[in-house]
């Protein structure tokens, strides 16, 4: 019987000031994956190891770049790794994925998290395999081992969470923990082991609310900060004031980004951090710049400005003035020689969808 469905899973913005690898909030910026397999109308030209042809739409971002072999792309060396935990080692023959990615890649607003949750709940309908959200976050995290861009992309709305200690007999498991990268032989090349199944209950998050009238617009600079590098820059430990300066304000955003009236006083300062921004200033020309001066003082309208996951993207918050914030953050990056693009965002209140039809 020929199959359908279309999955489609929101950007996000990570630690939103003071919650480094803790905050999200899933972003109305969708990626989505047409999926058909048909074995009827399988390509004989497709030399895919794992039966799946995959195409990218042409204004797709990654589009002349992501690889489209099955076990390198990461959306399907994803699903490859669910389904193979499962003990099904390809995809049905005859699978066609066409993907649609408005999401920059490596900016900051969550593109490898909305690539690894599209990836697993495409091995979870590809297998049949009916995983809760839940249990599929347990597959998410182990292949980006940091839940706030997941957490947001899969579960949506403005998330908290975090990442259970694993029981000593968890930690001698060998995949355990990944890197930040999905390796074979869990996703990649097929060595005929199935990798055991994750861990349950890896991750933990809570939803709070939003006052829907916050508006997101996101800054995005036309160069990429790859995660890696840009965690790579941060130190092993801090000072215990750093910490709690950040701790601080955390408790305070979580409450203070749903009243109503929304309070600059209290969410520019709460939007405050030590922990990761000012050591990202390194890899992002104007960063400090950009955040000390761009204020609700300057700006009316304005709540709060960060660096979104990590970076290069800004994330400014506000009620209303949308075009005038964004042209004078584009304008500051204009003095290091850097162009800019802007958009709008909603928050994406229910994350990742799948339709069957
Ligand atoms: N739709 C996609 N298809 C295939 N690969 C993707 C896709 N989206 C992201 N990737 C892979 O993820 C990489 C970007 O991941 P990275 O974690 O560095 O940045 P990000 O997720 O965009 O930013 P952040 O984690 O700070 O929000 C891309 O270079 C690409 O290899
Ligand atoms: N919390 C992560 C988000 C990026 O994936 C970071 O800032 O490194």
């Amino acid at each position: 019987m020929p199959r359908s469905f279309e999955i489609k899973v929101p950007a996000s913005s990570a630690n939103i000031g003071p919650g480094y690898d803790v905050l999200g909030i899933g972003l109305s910026l969708y990626l989505s994956l047409k999926v058909t397999i048909d074995p009827k109308t399988a390509d004989q030209s497709n030399k895919d190891p794992n039966n799946c042809l995959i195409e990218y739409t042409a204004d797709s971002e990654g589009y002349d770049s992501v690889p489209l072999q099955s076990d390198k792309n990461l959306i399907t060396k994803t699903a490859l790794y669910v389904l193979r935990c499962n003990d099904i080692r390809q995809f049905p023959t005859g699978t066609h994925i066409l993907i649609d990615n408005p999401i920059p890649l490596g900016r900051g607003l969550g593109s490898s998290g909305a690539a690894v949750v599209a990836g697993v709940m495409l091995g979870n309908e590809v297998g049949q395999l009916g995983f809760s959200k839940q249990r599929m976050l347990d597959f998410c995290l182990m292949i980006e081992r940091h839940p706030d861009n997941i957490t947001a992309a899969m579960m949506g709305g403005f998330v908290g969470s975090f990442l259970r200690d694993l029981t000593a007999q968890e930690m001698e498991r060998r995949e355990i923990p990944l890197s930040e990268v999905l390796d074979a032989p869990s996703g990649g090349e097929d060595t005929g082991l199935s990798p055991p199944l994750p861990p349950t209950d890896i991750g933990r998050h809570i939803k709070y609310n939003w006052n829907n009238k916050i508006k997101c617009i996101a800054i995005i600079p036309d160069f990429e900060v790859s995660t890696a590098d840009s965690r790579g820059v941060l130190p092993s430990a801090y000072t215990s004031k750093d910490l709690v300066f950040n701790l601080q304000r955390l408790a305070v955003l979580t409450t203070a980004l749903t009243q109503d009236p929304p309070n600059p006083d209290l969410i520019y300062p709460s939007m405050q951090d030590r922990v990761h921004q000012p050591y990202r200033k390194t890899l992002i020309p104007g960063l400090t710049e950009i955040l000390k001066s761009v204020t609700p003082k300057t700006h009316s309208g304005l709540l709060g400005i960060c660096l979104s996951g990590a970076g290069p993207t800004i994330l400014a918050v506000a009620t209303d003035n949308f075009e005038d914030i964004a042209q004078e953050i584009i304008n500051m990056f204009a003095k290091k020689n850097i162009t800019c693009r802007w958009k709008l965002l909603d928050l994406a209140y229910e994350g990742a969808t799948v339709e069957r039809s």
